[in-house]
């Protein structure tokens, strides 16, 4: 069994059978220690969500397995809770509402009603929503729907919480408060975290270990770049700080140097680039 609190061992995938088959993922190894903050980086469509979602136990893997605190996982369950970009609120239900149902089916048979009162509000109170528990998702702002989104997936105390690219669909202030209140919250209450970015500031900024994705197909991890920088952080204060932007240009020389994405050609493009075309331009 696994000494590691989460272990992705050997984890292949393939979508597709017969000669439609297509091999998403190939072999990917990664163990996560408890309270650690990871961040996947990679191209888009590389394989990132797909890794999430077998973590989740939303998807099957191929080959391969992922072990949580010792325990093989094959579905989905409230060890894990993951947040989306896009918030999945219940649109009928208030803010309040919204962490309730999580919290009463997770807590049903371990807190009285009172202890759940208290945890629903205390949950709202960490992503600083109080101010708003009677009000529906219609009457929030994103970020603010995002907050909720977080508060919910917390308040289960889930072992890991899976963010796949929960502050990708807000402005640059909402998501730096945002980025703030998350390194705030996982220093208080020691959340092991893993998420999907494609923000490589963002990836520097929270983690503890960046894992760094090859492209598809059979996409692995490349690299994994260890974030020794002391926490809590500043991102005014890191941003000229030169062990920062050494961790910020190898991310960046894997992505636009190492695994370069090569978008396929456009057919004008490819026209142009053709060596007869490149002469009658220049006639
Ligand atoms: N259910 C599915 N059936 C078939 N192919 C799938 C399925 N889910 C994902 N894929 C394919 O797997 C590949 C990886 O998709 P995935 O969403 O994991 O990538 P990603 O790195 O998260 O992308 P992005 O950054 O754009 O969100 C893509 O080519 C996608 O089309």
């Amino acid at each position: 069994m696994s000494k590691h609190y989460l272990a992705i061992e050997g984890v292949s995938k393939t979508f597709g059978t017969g000669h439609k088959a297509s091999c998403v993922l190939k072999d990917v190894n990664l163990n996560i220690e408890k309270g650690e903050y990871i961040s996947i980086i990679g191209h888009s469509g590389c394989g990132k969500s797909t890794v999430l979602n077998i973590v989740a136990g939303l998807l099957p893997s191929s080959k391969g397995a992922v072990i949580l605190d010792g325990k093989e996982v094959n579905a989905p369950g409230p060890d894990r809770s993951v947040v989306f970009q896009n918030h999945s609120l219940l649109p009928w239900l208030t803010v309040y509402e919204n962490v309730a149902l999580a919290v009463n089916k997770t807590f049903r048979k371990t807190k009285t009603a009172a202890q759940r009162h208290e945890w629903i509000l205390r949950s709202l109170e960490m992503v600083h929503m109080s101010h708003a528990l009677d009000k529906r998702p219609a009457e929030i702002s994103g970020g603010m729907k995002q907050r909720v989104g977080i508060a919910r997936a917390l308040a289960m105390e889930p072992k890991v919480l899976l963010l796949d690219e929960p502050f990708g669909a807000l402005d640059a202030l909402t998501r730096a408060h945002l980025q703030d209140e998350v390194m705030k919250i996982q220093s208080e209450i020691n959340s092991t975290i893993i998420m999907i970015t494609h923000d490589v500031d963002e990836a520097v900024l929270l983690s503890d270990r960046i894992v760094m994705m090859t492209n598809g197909p059979e996409a692995t991890i490349g690299e994994v770049l260890e974030i020794d920088l002391p926490k809590p952080r500043n991102r005014i204060e890191l941003a000229d700080d030169p062990k920062y932007n050494r961790y910020r240009r190898e991310v960046l020389r894997f992505l636009y140097e190492k695994q370069r994405k090569v978008e396929p050609l456009s057919a004008a493009r490819k026209a142009e680039a053709s060596p007869v075309a490149r002469k009658a331009a220049q006639a």
